[in-house]
């Protein structure tokens, strides 16, 4: 008998028998009247003991396990456990807001504040590197403090970074404040989907932790909207970009002061009475019995099995199936940065621009746009995940998102061949001769950031162009002559093109750059996160989620920084084409090393990993089978509980 079925059959014979001796056991007790230690574990006896009998008489383990399951999906899931991943995934609204929403602060501030280019870089970068950092050192937090405390030490530097942020007098503040939420997003990019993983029931966990990727998405988009409404105010509409996500860090501040910490994290420090009652609350009328002896037995068989002694990290990285879990982690996150996610949505405004999208306001609607799509599609995944489960959908995303970079780079090379030449080369007034006259071709001009082109426009061809050095102040205009001043060029049926060349096949590289993010977005998007949060035994999962979270905001810095000089020197499409090379690799890696985690225990995920690391995309899956509780009990709760070493 293969294992799977053996283990159909066990499940069965498991869940039929609970729920026979449950019933026996309470027939001896003089059940069946209404006051039992709690009217929902009465409404489950009676509900269990009718299906019972129906399960008895079904005559094929696939209909005794199809009742089995109708019998499990009756009992609902507590509102309570939604409640609590929405406001955890509020941590992951302030890391998308806080990533999202500086774009369009910095062109407010680069004006009032005179940002020169390196500041500029600063504010950006100094939230992703210590965003990488607090990721890191957030492990070794959480498994000392606990989630809960994390969570709350996140929401507090969210709402000090903004406050600082907000009340901002000078540059050197800025820093500090962007170095504050980078500091808050690490912890929350890290600790969120353990949390919430930890408190999921088995057979909504990968919908609770997707959920949290829709919040980041969902928070770029509102900080796109939030751009653009206050790119309209002159004066301080920064302050307001950057001082809004108070708010909602106030809030998360606020909600966790009653919000408990996971029953996981408890138990393994001992505090098992806690962890019950909390286990209780979060399962409703379902028995929590198996699931907490399970945890329990859990813990200690692996403090048998590896030992506490020694770093965390030593001890991962000499267990094999840990080390392997932490390479397919690592790797997920890895290739999601190197498939050129945030080069694409920084890129956006620029691609869009190509496609003759020349109002700079209407720009950055339009970048809205395209946050919306990301967040759009990250629902799709949401409602995916559990459906197909994490190893398709990731497959089946990184496999369209590679198409789609090889569709966006083609739009960028075939615009590349039909580069209008420059015709025109006066004389630079000042006498510096700058490196922008060296060009022939508006392609060599775009790629050289001190350089843009100035044009007038023949029907839909290009006359008249010359390759201008750019403003340093704004990039919407030439430092001199006929683009230098905006109104009178534009009077003039002037153009300006920085960043960008006018081409007829834009529009291949808009459908490309829709196309990445409609496959990206269910897939490559959330599940790095929410498989991570999955594959680590309770020992490991905090820093095995720090190390991945380090890695993800490492290549994130990595992939951003390099990605002018890339296109510099492998011009736009060659540097679309090396992410679309980097997707394929991810597309091997994730084919011979992801395994499906879909409706495990987080107990059970450990031993996908006990065979030869690329054997785990290959072995044998129980996709389809939910491992679901459904021995009935009067009440989850024991005062009498032995267990107890936590007494209140
Ligand atoms: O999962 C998220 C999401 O896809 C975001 O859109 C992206 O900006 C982040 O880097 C990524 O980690």
């Amino acid at each position: 008998m293969s294992r799977k079925a053996s283990a159909n059959v066990e499940y069965t014979l498991r869940s039929l028998s609970n729920l026979m001796g449950e019933k026996r056991r309470r027939q001896q007790e003089g059940g069946g009247g209404g006051a039992g230690p709690g009217a929902a574990g009465e409404r489950s006896l009676i509900a269990a003991a009718e299906s019972c009998s129906s399960l008895a008489s079904a005559a094929s383990g696939g209909e005794l396990e199809r009742a089995a399951r109708r019998q499990f999906q009756q009992d609902e899931t507590p509102a309570f456990v939604y409640v609590v991943s929405v406001f955890s995934a509020l941590g992951g609204f302030l890391f998308g807001y806080d990533t999202g929403v500086v774009s369009g602060a910095l062109l407010l501030l680069k004006r009032e504040l005179n940002l020169d280019a390196l500041w500029q870089e600063l504010l950006v970068s100094s939230t992703v590197g210590a965003a990488a950092l607090s990721a890191l050192a957030g492990g070794a937090l959480n498994g000392l403090c606990g989630r809960r405390p994390c969570i709350l030490l996140a929401s507090c530097l969210f709402t000090a970074g903004a406050a600082l942020l907000a009340a901002a007098r000078d540059k050197e503040t800025l820093l500090g404040g962007r170095v504050v939420v980078g500091l808050g997003i690490g912890v929350a990019s890290m600790t969120v989907p353990v949390y919430i993983a930890e408190v999921a029931p088995p057979h909504l966990r990968g919908r609770l932790v997707t959920i949290n990727t829709l919040f980041i998405t969902g928070g770029q988009f509102f900080a796109s909207v939030i751009d653009g409404l206050f790119s309209y105010l002159a004066k301080d509409g920064w302050r307001y970009m950057l001082g809004l996500s108070a708010f909602p860090a106030a809030l998360q501040f606020l909600g966790f002061l009653f919000l408990p910490e996971s029953p996981r994290w408890l138990i393994q420090k001992g505090q098992t009475q806690r962890a019950r009652r909390i286990l209780s609350q979060m399962r409703g009328n379902q028995a929590i019995d198996e699931e907490y002896d399970s945890i329990k037995n859990n813990i200690e068989e692996e403090e048998k099995e590896v030992g506490a002694a020694g770093p965390v990290i030593c001890r991962m990285l000499t267990y094999p199936p840990t080390r392997r879990a932490l390479i397919v982690g690592c790797g997920l996150q890895m290739f999601q940065q190197l498939s050129g996610i945030n080069t694409v949505m920084y890129y956006s405004a620029t691609i869009l621009q190509m496609s003759g999208v020349e109002d700079d306001r209407l720009a950055i609607w339009l970048a809205a746009l395209t946050a919306f799509i990301n967040f759009l599609f990250t629902l799709v995944g949401v409602w995916l995940v559990e459906r197909m489960g994490r190893r398709k959908l990731t497959l089946g995303s990184l496999a369209g998102t590679g198409v789609a970079l090889i569709i966006l780079a083609l739009g960028f090379l075939l615009s590349a061949q039909v580069s209008p030449r420059v015709t025109l080369t006066p004389p630079d007034p000042s006498h510096h001769n700058s490196t922008c006259t060296k060009y022939s071709y508006c392609n060599g001009c775009m790629l050289d950031p001190d350089c843009g082109l100035c044009y007038k426009l023949n029907k839909s061809s290009v006359v008249e162009s010359s390759c201008i050095p750019v403003d340093k102040d704004s990039t919407v205009k030439a430092a001199w002559g006929r683009c230098s001043n905006e109104t009178v060029f534009k009077k003039e049926d002037l153009f300006w093109a920085y960043n960008f060349c006018p081409t007829p096949y834009s529009w291949t590289a808009l459908m490309g750059l829709i196309l990445y993010l409609v496959f990206f977005a269910p897939g490559m998007g959330p599940m790095p996160w929410t498989v991570n949060s999955e594959i680590y035994p309770l020992w490991a999962r905090s820093t095995g989620n720090a190390c991945s979270s380090g890695v993800n905001w490492l290549f994130n810095v990595l992939v951003s920084l390099t990605f002018l000089h890339t296109a510099e020197f492998l011009t736009y499409y060659g540097a679309f084409f090396l992410y679309a090379g980097f997707a394929g690799l991810g597309l091997v890696f994730i084919y011979g090393c992801l395994p499906e985690t879909k409706g495990k225990k987080l107990e059970e995920i450990e031993s996908l990993f006990e065979s030869r690391l690329c054997t785990c995309g290959t072995a044998e899956s129980d996709e389809g089978r939910y491992i679901e509780y459904i021995r009935v009990k009067g009440s989850n709760y024991h005062l009498s509980d032995n267990d107890a070493s936590d007494v209140e």
